[in-house]
């Protein structure tokens, strides 16, 4: 039975994608077979007649199981604005039973560790008043949180995880991820969210080059999640 994982962020455009790629591979280098999903995607294009979201395709290349693009984003709308308005947009409300559906797909397979990576942040409004939250929370999913290295990240944090737990979910990981290369006081901001986290530490990722993106994941602890 595979372990499910949720990746949520202190933000959009913080890391969660980037990171994903460097804690699925981390699972590879550990030796298991690892699926990623990305259920909810805005900011899409028509590729061959399929709207395909730049998120679900890295999740898909970073997959050991070959799976139809759909498998891995079964909700896919073309503007990069908030999914909901996307869904209100396009007549298609977005329903939770077919998130449920597509990851149940995914645990068919030999996969050991699925990653599931949110839109947004924590509070992903998905219409009809309704959240990817509270589906997560319904699926009992683990929670990894991906911290951008921003200036406001350490509020952004302490509230996400505060959420996560006010639903009733376990924070399997946190990640801090250097979004902002520029920071100010970056090691100071570091070792405040290190001493304010309650939460297992999975790594800290400096801003790397294109040719360093391969590294990514020598940054990553996985052993929090092989417990
Ligand atoms: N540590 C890093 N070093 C270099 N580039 C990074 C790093 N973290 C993120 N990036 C880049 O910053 C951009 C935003 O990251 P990413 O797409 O992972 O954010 P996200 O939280 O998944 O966004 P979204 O909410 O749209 O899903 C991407 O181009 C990504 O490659
Ligand atoms: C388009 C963007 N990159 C993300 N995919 C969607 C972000 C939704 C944010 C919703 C909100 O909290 O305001
Ligand atoms: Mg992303």
């Amino acid at each position: 039975m595979a372990n499910t994982f949720f990746i949520t962020g202190t933000d959009t455009e913080v890391g969660k994608t980037f990171v994903t790629r460097a804690l699925m591979q981390a699972g590879k280098e550990a030796g298991k077979q690892v699926l990623g999903y990305k259920p909810v995607a805005s900011g899409c294009e028509l590729i061959n007649g399929e709207l395909k979201n730049e998120d679900a395709l890295a999740l898909q290349a970073e997959s050991s199981i070959k799976l139809p693009y759909a498998m891995h984003n079964p909700y896919a709308f073309a503007p990069a604005i908030a999914p909901h308005i996307a869904a209100e947009q396009a007549a298609e409300p977005i329903e939770p039973a077919r998130i449920t559906e597509g990851l149940a797909r995914l645990k068919e397979t030999t996969a050991d560790w699925i990653f599931v990576e949110g839109a947004g942040g924590w509070r992903l409004p998905l219409g009809q008043g309704r959240f990817l939250s509270d589906w997560v929370k319904k699926e009992h999913i683990p929670v990894i949180l991906v911290v951008g290295a921003r200036l406001g990240c350490i509020n952004h944090a302490l509230l996400t995880l505060e959420a996560i737990r006010h639903d009733g979910l376990v924070v399997a990981g946190w990640v801090l991820n250097r979004a902002d290369a520029h920071m100010s006081h970056y090691e100071e901001n570091a070792a405040t969210l290190k001493a304010l986290i309650k939460a297992p530490f999975l790594g800290e990722l400096p801003r790397l080059t294109e040719e360093e993106i391969s590294t990514a994941v020598s940054y990553i602890d996985p052993a929090p999640l092989l417990k």
